[in-house]
């Protein structure tokens, strides 16, 4: 899948200027509130005619201004989500459900609503009406309908943003078996770090109508690609390991990463997974002799890569931890006190991990 993205339009004093391309997988729209995510996914969709560009799907051309082409939005078989999950009240999750099959052009629409069903756990909800479905379940119905819809991608736009903590933690591990499962290529709006950091293969950071950086999501969220667009204070690093072990009585699961390994509390996933793990750098603490005594149950050897200084008094170090690059963000008086450069020797200390299934 390719998709290729090349569009400029004005919408009154802002300027839409955006060039991105895609090679399936998760696409996040990364960038801070106005910086054009839903103007762009919006061109994608077919909700807006650029003044001018060109999209085009495996070769498909969707728009071409110069050509005079704009293939409307119920011609280009995306499955679309929004903040809110607009199910038709009067109907059943079911009905909501076949709705969305019903677009399905002939011959697609195989037996694969009890997959979609199964994939987003909302068997038991489909004869209820969405009144009586928490925000979290009525989003997972609404991406069931947009799956139903045999789509070509899938447009997401910030899905989760109207949920709470607690509802948002319930639907990702279910965007993530649709990553995983369903290989639909998924373009995702947000603005929230952790779920990029979660469900993203590829990040296109925006900033006021630009296209400011793009890459994979280790690189991206790593803070040398971020600068205005996200607050650097985000940066982190994205990792990917197996789960080895699983120590019951202490709820603590053993990530084996490149060449080193995490210790991660309750994450009782099943030893033999592949995992991906978010350390944001604010929570690495770095130290030029191993610590002892510490809490911390992460203590990991390596050596410093590169120093970037943000220019506010504050330094994100790369380190070398046996072929993983561990990012941690620290005040400039600390790496000056410390002798930090490129070469030393050092210990991460990770004060908290996040870890997701992969
Ligand atoms: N129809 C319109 N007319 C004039 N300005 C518009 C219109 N639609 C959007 N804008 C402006 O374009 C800019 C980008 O808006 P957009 O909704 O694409 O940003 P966003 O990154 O999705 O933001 P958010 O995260 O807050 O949803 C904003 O400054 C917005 O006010």
């Amino acid at each position: 899948m390719t998709l290729v993205v090349e569009v400029r339009h004005r919408l009154g004093a802002f300027r839409l200027d955006a060039h991105f391309t895609s090679e399936g997988g998760v696409t996040a729209l990364f960038g801070r509130s106005g910086s054009g995510k839903t103007s762009l996914i919006g061109t994608i969709a077919g909700l807006i005619r650029p003044e001018e560009g060109r999209i085009a799907l495996d070769g498909d051309v969707l728009v071409d201004t110069a050509r005079g082409i704009f293939v409307p939005k119920h011609r280009r078989r995306f499955g679309y989500v929004f903040q809110e999950a607009r199910l038709f009240p009067h109907l059943t999750v079911r009905s909501n459900l076949a709705y969305g099959r019903w677009f399905a052009p002939r011959g697609t629409r195989a037996d694969n609503f009890s997959h979609v069903v199964d994939l987003l756990g909302i068997g038991a909800l489909l004869d209820r009406r969405p009144a009586n479905l928490s925000g979290g379940e009525r989003q997972r119905v609404a991406i069931g309908r947009a799956l139903l819809s045999a789509p070509r991608m899938l447009l997401m736009d910030e899905p989760l943003a109207a949920l709470d903590e607690e509802r948002k933690a319930e639907i990702l591990p279910y965007l993530e078996r649709l990553r995983d499962d369903t290989k639909v290529p998924i373009v995702y709006v947000s603005h929230a770090v952790h779920e990029v950091a979660r469900l993203a293969d590829r990040v296109v950071v925006l900033n006021d109508g630009r296209v400011e950086a793009i890459g994979a999501v280790a690189d991206v969220l790593s803070g040398s690609l971020l600068s205005a667009a996200v607050d650097r204070r985000e940066a982190g690093s994205v990792l990917t390991g197996v789960v080895t072990a699983f120590d019951a009585p202490h709820r603590l699961a053993t990530v084996q990463l490149k060449g080193c390994e995490l210790h991660v509390p309750n994450a009782d996933i099943g030893t033999g997974k592949s995992v991906r793990v978010h350390i944001a750098a604010r929570d690495v603490m770095l130290a030029v002799v191993r610590p002892e005594g510490l809490s911390a149950l992460n203590i990991l050897e390596g050596k410093i890569e590169s120093i970037a200084a943000d220019g506010e008094g504050m330094i994100t170090v790369r380190v070398d931890c046996a072929g993983d690059a561990i990012h941690a963000r620290i005040t400039e008086l600390s790496g000056s006190r410390l002798h930090l450069h490129a070469g030393k020797p050092v210990y991460a200390i990770v004060k908290t991990v996040a870890l997701d299934p992969r």
